[in-house]
């Protein structure tokens, strides 16, 4: 389906505002005084646009996990070691970390993709392989990607999206695991948006201050030597250009899954930083699909709040959470689904038998 190299270029779908207007002139019957119920009614009203009905619902769940490893993890950005990454790809199908435990409780289906790990678990009942190779590349040394593994990994996500689609997912989560891809997701942030480094390198798994110094000069370092091969074209080319160079598997994986979903139409919860990077990509990749996107949580990764603030961004929740593995979004889960229920299940001020005040009115 995908065979066309340039595919994420295609146009996105777009909500359908007239179920929107509907939600909007529903949520005004409701018996409350008009937006008492906050961002509840926003995001109802939003999700009526993206599913194309004024009454949605957030029932069926699609949850994928993408996990790779990086090169830059020789240059000991990270606090944990890489075979961690492999490692937690077992844990995810054995129903032990955080995300397999929040998609139980939500019972939501859990999609995990092995793109490719140095420490190899082999195959694992829970997991599906898309190997690309066991590593990114270094990006200090060379292009993170070949032009090949981008576009593999961008097809794995969009892969992922055709698999929630048929399952009949009436929302696509993503989320990822990577040791040291705060790193790759702060560099290729600081690539899209110009900004330093400094402002956007953070702790991870949980560097101290002079680890987040080194990681900082690391990403420096990076940007440096790629700075002058933004490539030939247009202002996407350049932005797909700056993800094969700075990204990683599991960064692009998201990418390509986002702007999938928002070529067929189904609405996207985006996780914490580095889900959000990979956001940023997919809107500098193809504009069109920013309406598909809500955003979940703010992570207390420190570069999470500029990457938001570019995307104009107002996440739901604000939690101290910085885990990744689609656990902020999952979090939301239950925030969407009680705005539906709100949305779909409250009497009107017909029904109800009671009085509307000055606003109703006017
Ligand atoms: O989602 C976030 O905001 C987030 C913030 C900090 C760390 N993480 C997770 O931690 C790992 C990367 O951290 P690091 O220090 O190895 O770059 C990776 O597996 C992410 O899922 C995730
Ligand atoms: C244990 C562990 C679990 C994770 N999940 C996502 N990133 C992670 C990083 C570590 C180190």
């Amino acid at each position: 389906m995908n065979d066309d190299a340039s595919w994420w270029r295609r146009a996105c779908a777009q909500p359908q505002n007239e179920a929107q207007t509907q939600a909007q002139a529903r949520q005004g019957q409701l018996t409350k005084p008009p937006g008492s119920l906050g961002r509840l009614e926003e995001v109802a009203i939003r999700l009526a646009g993206l599913q194309g009905t004024p009454t949605p619902a957030v029932d069926r769940v699609w949850i994928s996990v993408f996990a790779a490893d990086h090169g830059v993890a020789a240059e000991g950005v990270s606090a944990f070691p890489q075979a961690v990454t492999g490692e937690m790809l077992r844990n995810f199908a054995g129903g032990g970390a955080a995300i397999a435990v929040l998609a139980r409780a939500l019972g939501a289906h859990l999609d995990v993709v092995d793109l490719g790990t140095v420490n190899d678990p082999g195959p694992i009942q829970g997991v599906r392989r898309w190997l690309i190779a066991p590593c990114s590349a270094n990006f200090c040394e060379r292009a993170a990607m070949t032009p090949a593994q981008l576009q593999a990994a961008l097809a794995a996500g969009a892969d992922s999206v055709r698999r929630a689609r048929e399952h009949g997912a009436q929302l696509f989560v993503g989320g990822e695991m990577g040791i040291a891809n705060t790193t790759a997701a702060a560099a290729l942030a600081c690539a899209l948006l110009g900004r330093a480094p400094a402002e956007l390198a953070g702790a991870g798994t949980g560097l101290d201050a002079h680890g987040i110094a080194h990681k900082v000069a690391v990403i420096e370092r990076a940007l440096a030597l790629h700075a002058s091969a933004a490539g030939p074209g247009d202002a996407q080319a350049v932005a797909a250009e700056r993800l094969r160079r700075l990204g990683g598997f599991e960064i692009a994986a998201l990418t390509g899954a986002y702007l999938a979903a928002a070529q067929a139409g189904l609405a996207v919860l985006v996780d914490g930083f580095i889900a959000s990077v990979a956001a940023l990509a997919a809107r500098a990749l193809n504009p069109g699909c920013e309406p598909w996107l809500l955003y979940a949580h703010r992570s207390q990764e420190r570069g999470h709040a500029a990457v938001l603030d570019a995307l104009q961004a107002h996440p739901l929740l604000d939690l101290g959470m910085r885990l990744g593995e689609a656990s902020g979004a999952a979090v939301a889960v239950p925030l969407l689904r009680l705005s539906c229920a709100l949305h779909g299940g409250m009497a009107t001020f017909v029904q109800a038998g009671v009085s509307t005040g000055h606003a109703e009115r006017a």
